[in-house]
């Protein structure tokens, strides 16, 4: 059985090409199509040799490269990786017959392939030579390393991995790059260089000028090229940029540029744009006026980075990040509030002419309104020795100022307070005169003690009070006020008998009575609380109608009682005064109705009028704290109409009317112009006297209920000043006196008329002297009370306060002066009118001495040893030095000491050293007592 073999077999056994084998069989007549047509094994030997004998016909050409190739491959294989054409070879017999016949057909030049392997090796060397001299430098640092024999082995070692890493990349290589790269040492013909060659190779070091060439090829292929290709783009960009006239953005330009640069192989970059990119640069700052420091900075760090070497690609590109941020921070700078741009100069403003403030500006409000710094004026208000911050409010006179220090005319601000709710009580506009309606008077009752006061207001309560039917079994409450009808009119009661009640409320500024009953019991006549309550009623400007009581009364003199009131200035209409009189009997309701006729025909004459349909406001009567209810108030309506549930305000208290009561204990839901009502609903318990106002809403009402509180309490620190001797000339020239009133009380009428008319008749410029009571008997509670209402002092001629006048006068700071020579009133009257009261200072003794011992002390003086025998003896006192009961000198302690110690002051019984100043003379056995001046009160 003959074997079949396929021509590609045949092809492989026998070295021969597929083609080759087809070719040649196809001419000896056998049947194939294909190299995979099969031959039997006589077909295969005849074509074989057949192929023999064309064989013949070219042997020298084609045997030599057959045979010398695998002497090439074997000495490849022992010293370095197959390769062809730079490429990595698989062994297969086969295939290398067949590369080899390739070739041999591609150069036809096998005859000539010793000669060309020689002359390329000599290319090689030429070139190995000639790498290695251009790479002194690298030599130069190769033999700096060399120095040592380890040091020239070790690099050599690296060289020969560097060969093998060479050879590795090079089967990595395109074509192209392969050839470029084995051009030294991997072609095929340097594969044929002699081992000999390769040694001296070795120790010439070529490897490490290959690694150099190799260097120096890798970089255009990896950065170089495309880096050169954007740059040169980039800087024709810019170029032509520039060239048109275009503003070219340094964001825009500079920064790619930076890029472009660091990430360049350095020398060759630098030298070539460097200068586009100065331009563009330059052309940036000149437009932003070179502001832009960060930008020349971030240039030079750019120079740095040229000098980096090309190794350094990793670190350029952080530096190229870093360099990116620096533009960017210099471009955003030029937006930002972080601008290195030279600071703009605070526009100078002029200083306004007048400035509108309020109070309690603050400084840094002030300052922005004249267009200075708040340090500016905060040094200024140093420089006037005042410490203030600039948060800090500035009150009236600091503001004015500092204004008129600033050459500005202060103008202030008037600012509606809307906590002030008095301005309501004497605002214009506020009520509305169409609305204007008659209103009920509102009448206080007054006299001396037992005249018959509460007789006459629970006789008017009991029996004229309107009480319908089924009301409260006709019992009338006491909420502090009632009123009456009579003849259709009404008038309205405060139910407190006596002036206290007039004064305090006085005091407190109210004034809400219209007119007095002065009540003066017929059997009795005028009292001394009868001129009081008649001098209160003047000072109030409040018209008295008189009652002459108990006319029912057998030794009843009414007559009397007329001519001792027209003695107190209170004068019958019908003798040509102002005041009515009606005799009338409480007790037994006699005259009651003409009483109360007159007063409403007073209350005419006053024409007394209200707006009802204004916001209520008025004045407290009364006021407690209920412990069911709260706070309880009985307020008289003055103008307006008060509601349930209207937001108000009373004294320092605020809150919503949430009841009403009135005189009669009915509950009611309105009350109108002097009516009385009891509320409840405030937050707090106000005082009789204040006054109350409705607000527009409970915010508002809450805010100045608040802000009044806050203020009151601020007035209370202050401790009000009143007006005394001592700050009479003061207060009148602060303009808020232009009367000084005075009360005087003495101990016989003689005096107290003397002292009145001899006061009165004291000239001061602009200033008039008050007489606002005089009286006699010693000086009470109500006068200490009349002149905290009226602002007045107290001269006690002959007479001396009550223990009780006396506290309240300290309470109210009421000043009283005590004197027995009418001259002496008079001119210290005249004299703190004139403002030309000197302090009067009185000696106190405070101790005396004994001088035991003197000792002489160079320089110094006479140190006296003494033992304090009475006493104590002071550091800040005086010293009277008495020999023989003489008192021989007189002046200040120069120093005061204990043993050795300097003292303030030594006590009784104890021994000390003492020098008196400017005197030497102190002798044993002299007597010294120790003295100060102390100001005493007037
Ligand atoms: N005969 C007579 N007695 C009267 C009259 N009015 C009052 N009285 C009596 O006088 C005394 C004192 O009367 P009051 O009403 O308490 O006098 P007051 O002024 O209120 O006295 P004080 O409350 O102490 O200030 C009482 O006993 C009354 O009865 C009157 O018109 N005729």
């Amino acid at each position: 059985m003959s074997e079949k073999k396929r021509i590609n077999e045949i092809a492989k056994e026998s070295g021969f090409t597929n083609a080759e084998l087809v070719e040649k069989a196809r001419k000896l007549g056998f049947d194939v199509k294909s190299h995979s047509s099969s031959l039997s094994d006589f077909e295969g030997k005849q074509l074989i040799t057949a192929m023999g004998s064309d064989k013949n016909n070219h042997a020298t050409e084609k045997k030599a490269p057959a045979k010398k190739m695998p002497t090439v491959k074997t000495e490849k294989k022992a010293d370095e990786p197959l390769t062809f054409k730079g490429k990595a070879v698989v062994i297969d017999p086969a295939i290398l017959a067949r590369a080899k016949a390739k070739e041999g057909n591609e150069n036809s030049q096998v005859g000539q392939s010793t000669s060309t392997v020689k002359e390329d090796s000599k290319k090689v060397q030429i070139k190995i030579v000639a790498s290695v001299e251009e790479q002194e430098k690298a030599k130069a640092i190769a033999e700096k390393v060399a120095q040592t024999n380890k040091a020239v082995e070790r690099v050599l070692a690296k060289a020969e991995a560097v060969s093998a890493r060479v050879d590795k990349v090079a089967a990595t290589l395109t074509e192209d790059e392969a050839k470029k790269v084995t051009a030294v040492s991997l072609s095929p013909e340097a594969s044929h260089q002699p081992k000999e060659a390769s040694k001296k190779f070795l120790s010439n070091r070529p490897k490490i000028a290959i690694k150099v060439v190799k260097r120096a090829e890798e970089q255009p292929k990896f950065s170089d090229r495309p880096l050169k290709d954007r740059l040169k783009k980039e800087a024709g960009q810019v170029k032509s940029a520039q060239s048109q006239g275009k503003s070219v953005r340094h964001g825009q330009t500079a920064r790619p540029f930076q890029k472009k640069t660091d990430q360049n192989a350095p020398r060759v970059q630098k030298t070539e744009f460097a200068p586009a990119a100065v331009d563009a640069r330059t052309t940036a700052n000149r437009r932003k006026g070179n502001k832009n420091r960060d930008s020349n900075r971030s240039e030079a760090k750019d120079n740095n980075r040229f000098g980096g070497g090309p190794l350094r690609v990793n670190d350029n590109r952080n530096q190229v990040r870093n360099a990116r941020n620096s533009n960017w921070n210099a471009g955003n700078r030029r937006h930002g509030k972080n601008n290195n741009s030279p600071v703009t100069e605070r526009k100078f403003f002029e200083l306004p002419e007048t400035l509108e403030y309020t109070e309690g500006m603050t400084i840094a409000d002030l300052a922005k309104r004249i267009h200075r710094e708040s340090a500016e004026i905060v040094k200024k208000l140093f420089m006037m020795g005042i410490m203030a911050t600039q948060n800090q409010s500035l009150d009236e006179d600091t503001i004015e100022l500092l204004l008129i220090d600033y050459g500005i005319a202060p103008e202030k601000k008037v600012q509606e307070d809307k906590s002030d709710i008095e301005r309501l009580f004497v605002e214009e506009g506020y009520l509305n005169e169409d609305n204007m309606v008659t209103r009920p008077p509102v009448v206080t009752i007054m006299g001396h003690v037992d005249h018959g006061k509460t007789t006459l207001l629970d006789h008017l309560r009991k029996n004229r009070v309107n009480i319908t039917e089924g009301e409260a079994g006709g019992i009338t409450q006491h909420i502090g006020a009632y009123q009456i009808d009579i003849n259709d009119k009404k008038i309205t009661f405060l139910d407190t008998p006596g002036h206290e009640a007039f004064t305090s409320m006085r005091a407190r500024g109210a004034s809400v009575t219209d007119i007095t009953i002065l009540v003066v019991a017929a059997d009795d006549g005028v009292m001394p609380q009868t001129i009081e309550a008649i001098n209160h009623s003047k000072a109030a400007g409040v018209p008295i109608v008189v009652a002459i009581n108990k006319i029912d009364k057998p030794g009843a003199n009414p007559q009397k009682v007329i001519n001792e009131l027209a003695e107190q200035n209170v004068l019958s209409t019908a003798w040509g005064g102002e005041s009515e009189f009606v005799e009338i009997s409480a007790k037994f309701d006699m005259n009651i109705d003409a009483l109360l006729e007159t007063v409403l025909l007073v209350a005419e004459m006053q024409e007394l009028k209200a707006d009802p349909t204004v916001r209520a406001i008025g004045t407290v009567i009364e006021a407690r704290l209920d412990k069911g209810k709260g706070s309880i108030a009985t307020v008289l309506v003055q103008q307006g109409t008060l509601r349930i549930q209207d937001p108000i305000v009373a004294g320092n208290t605020f809150g919503r009317v949430r009841s009403m009561v009135n005189d009669l204990g009915r509950r009611i839901k309105e009350v109108g112009p002097s009516g009385a009502v009891e509320i409840t609903g405030l937050n707090d318990v106000p005082q009789a006297g204040d006054h109350f106002a409705v607000f527009e809403d409970e915010k508002s009402a809450r805010a100045a209920g608040e802000e009044r509180f806050k203020r009151a309490q601020l007035i209370q620190r202050q401790n009000t000043r009143r007006v005394s001797v001592e700050n009479l000339f003061d207060t009148l020239k602060e303009g808020q006196l232009k009367k000084v009133n005075i009360i005087i009380k003495a101990d016989v009428q003689g005096s107290a008329e003397a002292l009145s008319a001899s006061l009165q008749k004291i000239v001061v410029e602009g200033v008039a002297v008050d007489i606002v009571h005089s009286a006699v008997g010693a000086i009470n509670e109500s006068d200490v009370s009349l002149a905290t209402a009226s602002n007045a002092f107290i001269i006690g001629f002959n007479v001396r306060p009550t223990a009780d006048a006396r506290d309240a006068a300290e309470r109210e700071d009421v000043d009283i002066r005590l004197h027995s020579i009418i001259y002496n009133v008079i001119d210290e009257v005249e004299t703190a009118m004139k403002g030309m009261l000197d302090p009067i200072f009185k000696e106190e003794i405070i101790g005396e001495g004994l001088v035991r011992e003197t000792f002489v002390v160079a320089k110094l003086g006479t140190i006296a040893g003494f033992l304090v025998t009475r006493g104590k003896i002071s550091r800040d006192a005086s010293v009277r030095v008495i020999r023989d009961s003489v008192v021989i000198h007189d002046g200040p302690i120069a120093s005061l000491k204990h043993f050795k110690d300097d003292v303030k002051e030594l006590g009784n019984a104890q021994e000390g050293g003492l020098m008196i100043e400017g005197y030497n003379d102190i002798m044993i056995d002299d007597t010294f007592e120790a003295y100060k001046m102390v100001e005493i009160k007037r």
